[in-house]
């Protein structure tokens, strides 16, 4: 037994809860399989479980460590039905997970395959039966309670949004008036619970998950807790769902230094110096000299990386025999596992897998023997995680991270948390004899990587040559630097120290993308466009090799163009419109201002003639007819030389209308005076003088106001 199995399981089976933190590789996943299936083996002797009845629930964060787990548990009881079917034997499966569990890795269980070929075996009474409960592509949510239904599960191994739903359906499912006896599932029996990778389930945000899925158990049973990484958001979940647990913490003595870490000794970890447009060059030396003939994963920070450093590499000469495998959470499940299954091939010994941090926790890889970390993940915690996919079960295996001079205080905070990283000066590191640390000067020179520049020109002349390579370029640095800022330990990883230069050469960009990141920095914009100017190279000519692409692309081109034209026309006759429009504004304005103009000069003329009426009338004049008035006004200079037909060319046709109305009023109006006259004489009355002051004064106010 190794070290946590001896702690764990005894402890485990005097009905103790536990809290197991150990490094990874060290057995957990046997320190509560063995308990748990003990613990069911007794229970099955002394007050058996009936079919419905579940005894005990194990829950792990994603689908593919709950089926790594569940075909360890299916090697100690084979002859038990399983739901289990492993991907790719679906053809319909879906590649979302509709019930909320997380898809975080990649590949099922090496073991485990192949189990939905195997005839069902049928279960006699005193049997353990057990059943997977994970959502997505192994079954259906419907299958799972089927298959409970006709064969129970004594052991559950579960992902914790299907095991909820179970729970739910199951234990709700049972005829009016039944006792819980009768539900399809009963849970009173539950007597072990135990949360795989405890961390991860909450960093997954499945606490409400958890805490529906405790709150249907019994509170009399026992729990375990286990993870080689452990956060102070557990303790919650301590405090709630374990009664007095007995912690157990695995961790490695050196026996030279008597210093404690919590990574394994037979894992050699260790930290290279490399900048920015070295790393690809690190990567195929790192391949070169430390992986040949082994198992290698190399971690990157986006998916987006892997795609591109995935097609990129097959393009370069010296890379062209690595076995590369690509595998991340952007893939089909049904890639992903076709992938892994290439991948951990027994019959292989040389295979190199490039992934994210999907394939990062848990996962029990055989032969894993060296872990290359391209980039240091985000969160801190994943790098002991990482690390661990080598050197298990005492093992002798490397990890190498890559850091640039800015990013070298990672190795100390990496002490701080008790992962022993160690500077590697030389390719002879972790070799027996040799030690770690500061290089004479001739082993420095040795230890170094010079073909960076013949690297960026073969990708350069292969990005030409191939525009999908060139999406995937710009795709994988903008990803890249955008994974930069998410970085825990902003302190240590400064985006505004991140050399975007030495980066942009890195990828082998011919097209510098147009990112804010870039674009705050003058200077780096200066050394961008002096980096395109020397290559000179118009990506727009740069072709996809698939014809149909290509052909969509420049029909895409042709029709941007078509409609820019379009554009431009359309702009151009809505500016004639406007300038016409502007124009006419501008004339009726101008028409508009001449009235006025006119306006007011009449109103000037009637009030210099109303000024030399009143001076007349002032004088003692009489005035009997508008006319009169006139004319006296124009014996006095005033007006006359403006009125009428004669005033002059300005006068306009309407100013005569006016007039002319006028004169022909006064001419009525003398003619009924002079009729008025004659009719008095012929009366024989006496003669007198009359005349209608009020028509004359209302005919002059009327002249004036017009
Ligand atoms: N008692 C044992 N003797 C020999 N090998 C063992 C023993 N227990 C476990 N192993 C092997 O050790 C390897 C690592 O075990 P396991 O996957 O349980 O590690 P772990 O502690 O869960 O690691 P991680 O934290 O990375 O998930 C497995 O291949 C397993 O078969």
């Amino acid at each position: 037994m190794t070290p946590v199995q001896s702690q764990t399981i005894p402890l485990f089976l005097k009905s103790k809860d536990v809290v197991v933190e150990a490094i990874t590789g060290s057995g957990k996943t046997l320190a509560f399989v063995i308990p748990v299936i003990e613990m069911m083996l007794r229970k099955m002797k002394s007050e058996p479980l009936r079919k419905n009845q579940i005894g005990a629930i194990i829950i792990s964060p994603t689908r593919e460590l709950a089926i790594q787990i569940y075909s360890v548990l299916r090697q100690f009881l084979p002859d038990s039905p399983t739901n289990y079917r492993p991907h790719g034997t679906d053809p319909d499966a879906a590649d979302a997970d509709a019930n909320g569990d997380a898809d975080m890795d990649a590949a099922p269980s090496t073991t485990a395959t192949g189990a939905s070929s195997e005839p069902a075996p049928k279960n006699k009474k005193s049997q353990l039966t057990h059943a997977l409960f994970v959502g997505g592509a192994t079954s259906s949510l419907e299958d799972d309670l089927a298959h409970f239904k006709q064969y129970g599960a004594h052991i559950v191994v579960a992902t914790p949004g299907r095991l909820e739903e179970v729970l739910k359906r199951g234990i709700g499912h049972r005829t009016a008036g039944a006792s819980a006896n009768a539900a399809l599932v009963n849970v009173k029996e539950c007597d072990a619970v135990i949360l795989d990778e405890a961390d991860r389930l909450l960093d997954l945000g499945f606490k409400q998950a958890l805490a529906n899925i405790l709150g249907y158990l019994p509170k009399q049973r026992r729990t375990g807790l286990f993870s080689a990484t452990m956060t102070d958001a557990l303790g919650e979940l301590v405090r709630t769902g374990l009664r007095n647990p007995v912690r157990i913490a695995v961790k490695v003595e050196h026996a030279a230094s008597g210093a404690v870490w919590r990574t394994p000794q037979s894992l050699d970890i260790g930290a290279v110096v490399v900048t920015e447009s070295t790393k690809l060059a690190w990567l195929l030396a790192c391949v070169r000299r430390w992986g040949q003939g082994r198992k290698v994963i190399v971690y990157m920070a986006t998916c987006k990386q892997v795609e591109y450093w995935y097609k990129a590499l097959a393009t370069i000469a010296a890379a062209k025999d690595v076995p590369w495998h690509s595998l991340h959470g952007q893939q089909t499940a049904k890639r992903r596992a076709a992938v892994f299954q290439a991948f951990v091939d027994p019959s292989t010994d040389h295979a190199v897998l490039i992934t994210t941090d999907v394939a990062a926790r848990g996962l029990d890889i055989p032969n894993v023997d060296l872990v290359i970390q391209y980039d240091p993940p985000t969160d801190p915690k994943m790098f002991a995680h990482r690390c661990g996919r080598a050197g298990r079960a005492g093992r002798a295996g490397k990890a190498v991270v890559f850091l640039t001079e800015n990013e070298d205080a990672y190795v100390e905070f990496m002490h701080v948390r008790k992962v022993n990283v160690q500077p590697v000066t030389d390719w002879a590191w972790g070799e027996p004899g040799t030690k770690t640390g500061k290089s004479k000067k001739g082993i420095k020179d040795a230890f170094a990587v010079t073909d960076q520049d013949a690297l960026h020109a073969e990708l350069v002349t292969a990005i030409q040559g191939d525009r999908d390579l060139l999406d995937k370029s710009i795709l994988a640095f903008t990803s890249y630097v955008r994974s930069y800022t998410a970085h825990e330990l902003s302190y240590i990883f400064q985006l505004k120290k991140l050399d975007l230069v030495a980066l942009v050469r890195q990828f082998a960009l011919v097209k510098v993308p147009n990112m804010p990141e870039i674009k705050r920095n003058s200077e780096v914009v200066d050394q961008l466009a002096q980096y395109e100017a020397a290559l000179a190279i118009d990506a727009s000519k740069i072709a996809y090799k698939d014809k149909i692409r290509e052909k969509a692309r420049l029909d895409r081109i042709a029709k941007k163009a078509e409609e820019a034209a379009l554009a431009a026309l359309t702009a151009a006759a809505d500016k004639k419109k406007r300038d016409k429009k502007k124009r006419s504004l501008a004339e009726a304005w101008s028409e508009q201002k001449e009235k006025k103009q006119k306006r007011l000069e009449r109103r000037e003329k009637k009030d210099k003639r109303k000024a030399a009426i009143e001076q007349l009338k002032a004088q003692g004049k009489e005035f009997f007819t508008a006319k009169s008035k006139k004319l006296a006004a124009a014996e006095l200079g005033v007006a006359a030389t403006t009125e009428g037909k004669d005033a002059g060319s300005d006068s306009s046709d309407s100013d005569s209308d006016v007039d002319m109305a006028d004169d022909y009023a006064e001419l009525q109006r003398e003619k009924r005076a002079q009729r008025k006259t004659k009719q008095q004489k012929k009366g024989g009355g006496p003669m007198t003088m009359s005349f209608d002051f009020a028509a004359a004064d209302s005919d002059a106010s009327s002249d004036e106001s017009t």
